[in-house]
Formats: structure tokens, sequence, C-alpha cells
């Protein structure tokens, strides 16, 4: 083959005028190599190659994500284009034309590292801004609305889509069991299972925040937004057929495109936008407008520009770049307070957790993890990379002796209360069935769902064509048929 990604160590020898140094052990005494390959009547315990690379070996693999596990990863900047001080003072909207650097993972949510990028299934979209203030990160998904809204349900959803516990088998029983316990989520499953499926390229999928953040401006005054991310290159999917027929003759598909678009210089980009609320909008909305089962209605809260981030530089180095990344929605920055519901208050502590557990207390301490300017935590010690240490910074809060001081910001509103009712999101998966999808994306959609529902026990078929014909009775019989007319071919 002959693109970047393949070629990359044949341009890591072009690029250097030969071996580039003596081979050493990790503690960096060099190695006879000719020697140390005696070990067939050696004693190996003395043999510092073979010890030293064998106790690193077993030691190589870190847990992957629970979800989002595999990921395509680039860097580059964000620009603001359009002055947006009224309703944010974070530093990094604070002129136009400012630019901020970027780090940005686009994932699967089942998929395992190892695993076909071609599959049918939500993808991540995470961006981590490296502001003035600290490490800024909206962790976002391809899809417009979230699956629930009650974070309690999250570990049975994960649960669901992956491996059945007894035959380590992806399982349509429990895939659809959840769904239909849990209907809310068949309007994010309308655009995985609908044309929005699978993305042609990392390049070509749009991004959205899903939550509603709330953000203050110099005046302490309350707005709230929706974060969108529109590829520049325009949105592109492949169709059931393609997706299989593509990631049977390369699983690494989406990861080796953006590798290879970065690589040539055919730089992805994306335009970033915000739908708007005052908190009289919140109050007259007439629904939760921080439901993350939802959308936003686009005519009613339009678009407003901000700017765009393009990303133009590999990592120098996967595991180390990609990853070792760690989002999380709780890095936040003045004048970004996060967003008031329930599954944001989840998740400021879930990444956190994950992180510890895959990475090591000093996660934030790993290069990529860094904000660009040095923090000043009161932590200390434990498992490396503990970087300095901060040297001789007094170690607790509060000192008398010129330790870091506390932020001052007079106007700090909190994030506001809200009442969080149970999920009904029947009404925007209806309109969108009948308003906003061709009779072709109707149809695909449809066969989608049969075709996955297909493998489902048959009450849990039954139970699925109930939601289904509540949504729209047209999807309902239409699903209905083509069940029956698959038991009737296949019996
Ligand atoms: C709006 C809803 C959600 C979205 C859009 C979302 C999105 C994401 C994304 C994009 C990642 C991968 C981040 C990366 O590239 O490293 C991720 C990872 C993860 N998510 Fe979520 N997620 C949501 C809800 C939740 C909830 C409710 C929980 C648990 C309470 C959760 C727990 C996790 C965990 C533990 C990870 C792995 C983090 C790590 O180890 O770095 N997520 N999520």
């Amino acid at each position: 083959q002959n693109d970047s990604a393949s070629l990359q160590t044949v341009r890591f020898k072009q690029n250097t005028q030969g071996p580039i140094g003596i081979m050493t052990t990790s503690a960096g005494a060099p190695i006879d190599v000719v020697q140390a390959r005696v070990t067939l009547n050696s004693r190996l315990i003395f043999n510092e190659y073979f010890m030293d690379s064998i106790t690193h070996l077993v030691r190589e693999r870190i847990p992957e994500r629970v979800v989002h596990a595999k990921a395509g990863g680039g860097f580059g900047y964000f620009e603001v284009t359009h002055d947006i001080t009224d309703i944010c003072k974070a530093k990094l909207f604070s002129s136009v034309g400012k630019r901020t650097p970027v780090a940005v993972r686009l994932s699967p949510v089942v998929v395992e590292r190892g695993g076909p990028d071609t599959n049918r299934d939500v993808r991540g979209f995470a961006i981590k801004f490296y502001t003035e203030d600290g490490n800024f990160d909206i962790v976002g998904f391809n899809t417009p609305m979230f699956v629930i809204k009650d974070p309690l349900l999250f570990t049975a959803f994960v649960r669901s889509q992956k491996r059945n516990p007894e035959t380590n088998l992806m399982d349509s029983n429990t895939y659809w069991d959840f769904l239909t316990l849990q209907p809310e989520g068949l309007f994010m499953f309308m655009i995985v299972l609908g044309d929005r499926g699978i993305p042609s390229s990392y390049r070509h999928m749009p991004g959205f925040s899903i939550h509603t953040f709330e953000l203050v401006n110099e005046h302490g005054e309350r707005h709230f937004v929706r974060f969108h991310f529109i590829p520049e290159a325009g949105i592109k999917n492949l169709s059931s057929e393609e997706g299989r027929n593509i990631g049977a003759v390369d699983p690494d598909y989406l990861t080796r495109d953006l590798y290879n678009a970065i690589a040539n210089g055919n730089f992805p980009a994306w335009q970033v936008s915000i739908q708007v609320l005052t908190l009289n909008d919140v109050h007259t909305a007439g629904f939760d407008v921080f439901d993350v089962t939802k959308v936003l209605p686009l005519d009613k809260y339009p678009l407003r520009p901000l700017g765009r981030f393009v990303l133009n530089r590999n990592a120098l180095n996967y595991f180390a770049d990609v990853e070792q990344l760690a989002y999380s929605p709780s890095n936040l920055v003045p004048g970004i307070l996060g967003a008031p519901d329930k599954l944001f208050e989840a998740r400021r502590l879930a990444y956190r957790d994950s992180q510890y557990y895959r990475l090591g207390a000093n996660f934030n301490k790993i290069a990529v993890n860094c904000p660009i300017h040095k923090a000043l935590a009161y932590n200390r010690d434990g498992v490396a990379p503990v970087k300095d240490n901060e040297e001789g910074i007094p170690n607790y809060y509060p000192n008398s002796f010129n330790g870091p001081v506390p932020y001052k910001d007079d106007d700090l509103p909190s994030l506001i209360d809200i009442h969080q009712d149970e999920p009904d999101n029947f009404d925007q998966a209806r309109s969108m069935y009948e308003n906003e999808m061709t009779a072709g994306e109707r149809s695909r959609l449809v066969q989608n769902i049969v075709e996955s529902l297909g493998n489902a026990a048959p009450y849990l078929q039954e139970r699925a064509v109930k939601l289904y014909t509540l949504i729209h009775s047209n999807l309902g019989s239409r699903i209905a048929d083509g069940l029956a007319v698959n038991r009737t071919t296949s019996g």
C-alpha cells in the first residue's frame, strides 16, 4: 500500500541519516546485541536485554476505555470567527481571530480497541481546548441527542450493548431489550439505524455537545448553548453494505483515512456554531431544554456561528498522544459552568474515575493532558509521571509561605437549579420520521431495524413494534411487515 499511514516507517528512514544511535536498555546501558542474542546456553537472568524487554512487554497493555475504546485522533487549532463576548467571558472566545490549540479524538462507542471502524454505532466526538485558563473539554457525539437522561441507566446501557457474559458474543436480545425497556433511546437509534449510522470518514462526521451548557458573560449574565460542529467537507456516510465490505478489507478504514488526510495536508476542518437560549427561553420553551434525549429545534433556536477548528497534525506517537488523552466534562474554564442536568453531573465523576483506573493518579501530568500553563495544584506524589512534583512549592492550602492563592471571580454564578421530568421524546422522533427523512431514508431505516431486530426474540420484536407504532403508525407497520417477510423467507 502506498498511503501515508502505510509508509510511516519508510518515511522515518528517509528522514534520518542512518541509525539514530546506539541501542540501550531502559536504564540507558548500551547493548551488545551479538552477545545478548546468545541465549540458548547462557543464564537468561543476567541478560539485561532479555530481562528489560520481556518484563516491559508483559506490562505494555493498559485497560481500554470501557466505551469508545478505539479511535482516530488529530491535533490542531480552534479559531474564533464571530464575537460571542456578549454571552461568554471564557478567554478562548475573547476576540475574533484568536487561536487555541485543540486535541480531538473521534471514536465508535461499542467497538473494542481492535474492532472494525465501519460498524453501525454512535461515534464519540471529543475536543480538548488548551486555553490559558486550563483545559476545556466538550465530550460529545455525532448525534445531537443521547440515549438516556437518567445516569442510573448508563451501566445497563453499556452492558446491554456489549458482550453477553456467558457467550462473550454481541447479543441482539440484550441490545433490543434495553432499547425497548428505555424507549427514549429509540430516537437516537433512529440515527444509528438510519443513514448516519456509519460515517464514510471522520472528516465527514458532524459533532454535537448534546448537553445545554450554561455560559456567563462579564456582567454575570447567563446564556444556555448547545455546540454544533459541522464538517467543512460535508456530511457523508456509508450504506450497511459498503460498511460491511470495506470493514472486511480494512477494519481500520476511518482511522487510516484521518491519519492520511492530515499527513497529506488535506486538513479536516469543522465549523463551530451554537444554539443560544436566554433564561427566559429556558422558562418558556415548553419542554426541558436540558433533556439530553431531545434536540433543540433549529427553527426556534437557530445556529449562531462562532468559529472553526482544523486538524493539521497527527499524533507523534499514538499511545502517548491519543490513547492517553483524558477528556472529562468536568474540565471547565471560567465563563463556562457546564450543564445543569443529572447526566452531566454523573459524567463529571465517571470520566475522572475511569482515568484514575486506566492512567493512574497523575493522568493530568501526562504531556497530552497538561494545560498550556503550568498547573499549580496542591497535589503531590503518586505513580509516575510526577514530572517535577512542584519542587519546593508548599504542598498544603491554606499556608503562610506564598503557595498558590485562590482565583477570585466576584460574579461567579452557580448552575441553575432545574426540575427534570421522566423522558418522553416520541414527538421529536415522530417529527424526524415524518418531516425530516426522505422516503429513501425511511425505507433504509426500516430495513436496518428489521435486519437488527430480526435477530432478537419474538417477544422483544413485538415490544419494539408496539413502541415504533407509538412513534409513527407507518413506521410500526412497516417494521412488522418486514419482520413477517423475514420469518417467511427464513422459515
Ligand atoms: C451525553 C452523553 C454522553 C456522551 C456524549 C458521551 C461521550 C463520550 C465520549 C466521546 C467518550 C470518549 C472520550 C475519548 O475520546 O477519550 C466517552 C467515554 C466515556 N464515557 Fe461517556 N458519554 C456520555 C454519557 C456518559 C455517562 C452518563 C457516563 C457515566 C456516568 C459516561 C462514562 C464514560 C466513561 C467512563 C468513559 C471513558 C473515559 C476515559 O476512560 O477516558 N458517559 N464518553
